[in-house]
C-alpha cells in the first residue's frame, strides 16, 4: 500500500500556517495517547534547536505496526492538544488528508511544498534503532536534517542501529544543535538530556488493568 484513502475531517486534517524561513520540527508519531515523554522530547527540541514550531504529526497509522486497535485520528489528535501547553506546538492529522501511508511521502511533499520552510524531522532513539526499516529512509536523510533524542533503554540499539552506523559521516556534534536546521541534509544529531521512562504502550497497559 503506499497511498491511503485521503481523509478530511475539519479542524483536524490541515497544514499547520507557517512563514518563510521558519525553522519547523516534524515530531510523527501514534500518539496513542501522548504522554509526558513526549512532551519532554518536544520541549527540549524546540529550545535546543532554536525552533520557531514544532508540528506534531499524528499519523493514521505507523505502517510498522498493527493498527488494529488504534483509536480514530480525531481522538488522538484532541487529546494530544489537550496535553499541550506550548503555543509554538501545533498538533495536525494532515497526512491523513493526502492519503500518506509513509513518511518519505510527507517529507517529499512538505519540502517540495514550502522549500523555504527549514525542516527537521525529530524522533525518539528507539525510531532510530528501527529507522533502517522505514520506506525509503535514505531519502528521508537526503531531505531534511534529524534530530534524535535519547530514550531510556534505546540508546546503545540506536547508535549501533544500521541506519546510524550509515549515516556516521553526517552526525553533528551535539553543541551545535542549534545550527542543525540551517544545516544542508544528510545531517543528524543525538541529543542526550532528560529522560522519561513513559510510553504510550505501559499507559494503555495501566488502563486495561484499572
Ligand atoms: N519516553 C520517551 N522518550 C523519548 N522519545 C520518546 C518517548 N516516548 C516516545 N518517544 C518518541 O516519540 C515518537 C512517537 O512515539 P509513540 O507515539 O510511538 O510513543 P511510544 O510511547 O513509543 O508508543 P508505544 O509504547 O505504543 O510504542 C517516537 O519518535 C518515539 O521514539
Ligand atoms: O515511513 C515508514 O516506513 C515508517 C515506518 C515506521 C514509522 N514511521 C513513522 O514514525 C513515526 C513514529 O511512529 P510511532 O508509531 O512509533 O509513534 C510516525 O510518524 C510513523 O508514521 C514511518
Amino acid at each position: 500500500m503506499t497511498r491511503r484513502p485521503a481523509l478530511h475531517i475539519p479542524g483536524i486534517t490541515e497544514i499547520p500556517p507557517s512563514a518563510s524561513g521558519m525553522r519547523i520540527g516534524l515530531f510523527g508519531g501514534s500518539f496513542n495517547p501522548m504522554h509526558e515523554g513526549h512532551l519532554l522530547v518536544m520541549e527540549e527540541t524546540l529550545r535546543r534547536l532554536q525552533l520557531d514550531a514544532l508540528w506534531v504529526l499524528v499519523t493514521p497509522g505507523n505502517p510498522l505496526k498493527d493498527n488494529k486497535a488504534l483509536p480514530p485520528l480525531e481522538n488522538r489528535v484532541q487529546a494530544a492538544r489537550q496535553a499541550i501547553r506550548n503555543p509554538r506546538i501545533r498538533v495536525t492529522g494532515f497526512e491523513a488528508a493526502r492519503g500518506f501511508a509513509y513518511s518519505w511521502q510527507t517529507v517529499d511533499f512538505l519540502t517540495t511544498a514550502l522549500p523555504d520552510r527549514r525542516f527537521v524531522w525529530i524522533m525518539g532513539a528507539d525510531s532510530l534503532a528501527d529507522f533502517h526499516r522505514w520506506q525509503r529512509w535514505r531519502d528521508i536523510a537526503a531531505r531534511l536534517p534529524i534530530a534524535v533524542y535519547v530514550r531510556p533503554g534505546a540508546a546503545r540499539r540506536a547508535l549501533a542501529s544500521r541506519a546510524a552506523t550509515t549515516l556516521d559521516y553526517a552526525q553533528i556534534d551535539e553543541a551545535d544543535a542549534a545550527v542543525l536546521a540551517d544545516c544542508a541534509p544528510p545531517a543528524w544529531i543525538y541529543l542526550q538530556g532528560r529522560q522519561s521512562t513513559l510510553s504510550s504502550s505501559a499507559i494503555r497497559a495501566s488502563r486495561n488493568l484499572d
